[in-house]
């Protein structure tokens, strides 16, 4: 390798550290690197849980800190850089991650679980390569790899750790020292490179450039097109090649990975969620995958497989146990969607989801071919056991939407409530709780009335009651206050107006309507869960709050307020003119 062919590669080309810290650029002026600094706004907040390793953790931070520049400078310092290096430098002792010091106590706990032991540093260094295309769009590309050195300290007695504390010098530095300065009196010996351990694997970093730039194919001059002519070799380390060359747009592929991967995201949830593994770990956390495949009646592999991928979907938390061994908990998440018993459970609607929406999902493409429903709304009806695992999705989705819907406006002027199509109720019951003076009739199907006992709340309401009867034809218990919560999206034209007359014919002048539902984008490109869900409703048109308002004028009412509550459902309140 010859660095200086390397280095002057770079003259006259924009370079960008997207880093402040005075040893990286000390290190790399040293060498006659020209480039301009502009630290990184990207706040090291990564979830250390989400990686394998800590060199992982390195590598992404310093990619994230540098793309963020990459991105902001067009904008913001009106050029395009060719080039930013951004770097991160972690220190690791036992596989837990030293960050910098937030104070002298925490620098203290530090260097002194260093003292006498050998640790790891390790800086990820990510470059990345920007160009602009004819469209004025820019492309990234990105090159990342990072560096370890071992480091053993010497023994260190109280008062050197704190003369060294004093001093100041660990407060801004990865694991609590600077090797490069006072520090060095704490180091024993290191295997490695030193100038890693100051924050900058020169050594490495000149390779890669000799890689990206000395490597390409006769008569390419252009280093994109270099990159791209070097096959994308994984190397994460010095014992692996040095050639990383990922010829991508990141965020792009991470887009189309999450999109092409969601059907197993999915699938995991859901066989977690059926197998109990949440109430499990909610009753005994802190389980080991053993003892979770014994109380499930489930194979070890199996089960060790879907704990794994519970933690990587953020799902479930993996701690160490007693003995060293991985032990799981419920993460947050989990713990407030995915037990049955916590008030808003969605197991009902996964269920469902598993069980109904898959089945069509996975016959998605003669659906789209031949425009045929996917599924008739009678299927719903045709067993209790059916009906009850309907009623149980509805159940849920309200329950977790319903308080947001409730509060969206001010409804305590309205003393009688009639929520059509209200199924079990549960809408009823947020709307009861938020508004004391209000009573709400639940009006649904006969053969939904008569199963709505069951999810009735423990010490029911006497502000809710129940009526059997068919929203189209029956005359509609009087109320000042009509509520069609997620009913409207899901028939076709002539019912959808069938039923806006009946309302209308029933309603006085000022009595109220609240519709719920998704509100399609104006322009119609989100949000993605309501168009999703368009690919498997029987009959029927998600609309937006344009398109509701419109309908909803047809028949004679006026839109007062719409209101899109960032839960499940959005809300419209219109009044009878
Ligand atoms: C998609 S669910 C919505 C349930 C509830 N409003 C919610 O937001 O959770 C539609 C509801 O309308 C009821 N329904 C369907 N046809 C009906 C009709 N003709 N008359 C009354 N209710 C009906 C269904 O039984 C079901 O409970």
């Amino acid at each position: 390798m010859v660095l200086n062919p390397v280095i002057s590669k770079l003259s006259g080309k924009l370079v960008v550290l997207a880093s402040a810290s005075p040893r990286r650029l000390e290190i790399l002026t040293n060498v006659g690197l020209r480039f301009e600094v502009v630290p990184s706004w990207f706040k090291e907040t990564l979830d250390k849980s989400l990686f394998q390793t800590p060199q992982e953790y390195a590598v992404e931070t310093a990619r994230q800190k540098a793309l963020e520049v990459a991105r902001r400078m067009p904008f913001k310092h009106f050029k395009t850089p060719d080039m930013v290096i951004g770097a991160d430098t972690i220190v690791t002792l036992d596989g837990l991650i030293l960050e910098k010091p937030v104070d002298k106590q925490d620098a203290y706990r530090m260097l002194s679980r260093l003292s006498g032991k050998e640790h790891s540093v390790c800086t990820g260094v990510a470059i990345v390569l920007c160009q602009e295309q004819e469209n004025e769009e820019i492309d990234y590309q990105m090159i990342d790899f990072y560096e370890e050195t071992k480091v053993k300290f010497a023994d260190l007695s109280e008062d050197m750790l704190w003369e060294y504390i004093d001093s100041g010098e660990p407060m801004d530095k990865a694991g609590g020292y600077g090797i490069q300065a006072l520090g060095g009196m704490l180091v024993e010996h290191i295997h490695g490179d030193f100038l890693n351990v100051v924050g900058f694997p020169l050594n490495h970093f000149c390779k890669q450039l000799d890689l990206i730039y000395n490597h390409q194919p006769v008569g390419q001059e252009n280093v994109l097109a270099a990159c791209s002519a070097v096959p994308p070799v994984n190397s994460r380390g010095p014992m692996n090649p040095p050639s990383v060359i990922e010829n991508v747009h990141a965020d792009d592929l991470k887009r189309i990975m999450e999109l092409m991967d969601g059907f197993k995201a999915s699938k995991a949830l859901f066989t977690a969620s059926k197998m109990r593994v949440f109430d499990l770990l909610h009753r005994r956390p802190g389980l080991d995958g053993a003892a979770v495949a014994h109380a499930l009646q489930a194979s070890l592999r199996g089960t060790e497989c879907l704990l794994e991928a519970c933690v990587a979907l953020g799902l479930l938390e993996r701690k160490q146990g007693a003995h060293q061994e991985a032990v799981y908990e419920n993460s947050r998440l989990a713990q407030r969607f995915l037990r049955s018993d916590s008030a808003s459970s969605l197991l009902g609607y996964l269920e469902h989801c598993d069980e109904l929406v898959w089945p069509l999902f996975s016959h998605l493409e003669s659906a789209v071919r031949e425009g045929t429903n996917q599924h008739a709304k009678d299927d719903l009806y045709v067993s209790d056991t059916r009906k009850l695992r309907f009623m149980r999705a509805m159940h849920c989705i309200a329950g977790v939407a319903g308080p947001a819907v409730a509060a969206a406006f001010d409804l305590s002027r309205f003393r009688t409530a009639c929520d059509l199509g209200g199924c079990t109720g549960s809408m009823a019951h947020e709307l009861a709780k938020a508004y004391p003076g209000l009573s709400v009739t639940v009006l649904d199907l006969p053969g939904v009335v008569e199963m709505s006992g069951a999810f009735r709340p423990p010490g029911g309401d006497s502000r809710v009651s129940f009526v059997a009867g068919d929203f189209f034809k029956d005359k509609l218990p009087k109320a000042d206050l009509y509520i069609l919560a997620r009913i409207l999206h899901d028939w076709p034209h002539d019912k959808v107006h069938a039923l806006l007359r009946n309302i209308s014919d029933t309603c006085a002048p000022g009595c109220g309507l609240l519709v719920s539902e998704i509100f399609l984008d104006r322009d119609r490109r989100g949000p993605s869960r309501g168009l999703l869900q368009a690919l498997s409703m029987s009959e029927g048109k998600q609309r937006s709050a344009g398109e509701y308002k419109a309908l909803l004028e047809s028949h004679g009412f006026t839109v007062t307020h719409i209101a899109h509550t960032d839960t499940l459902l959005d809300a419209m309140l219109c009044i009878k003119d």
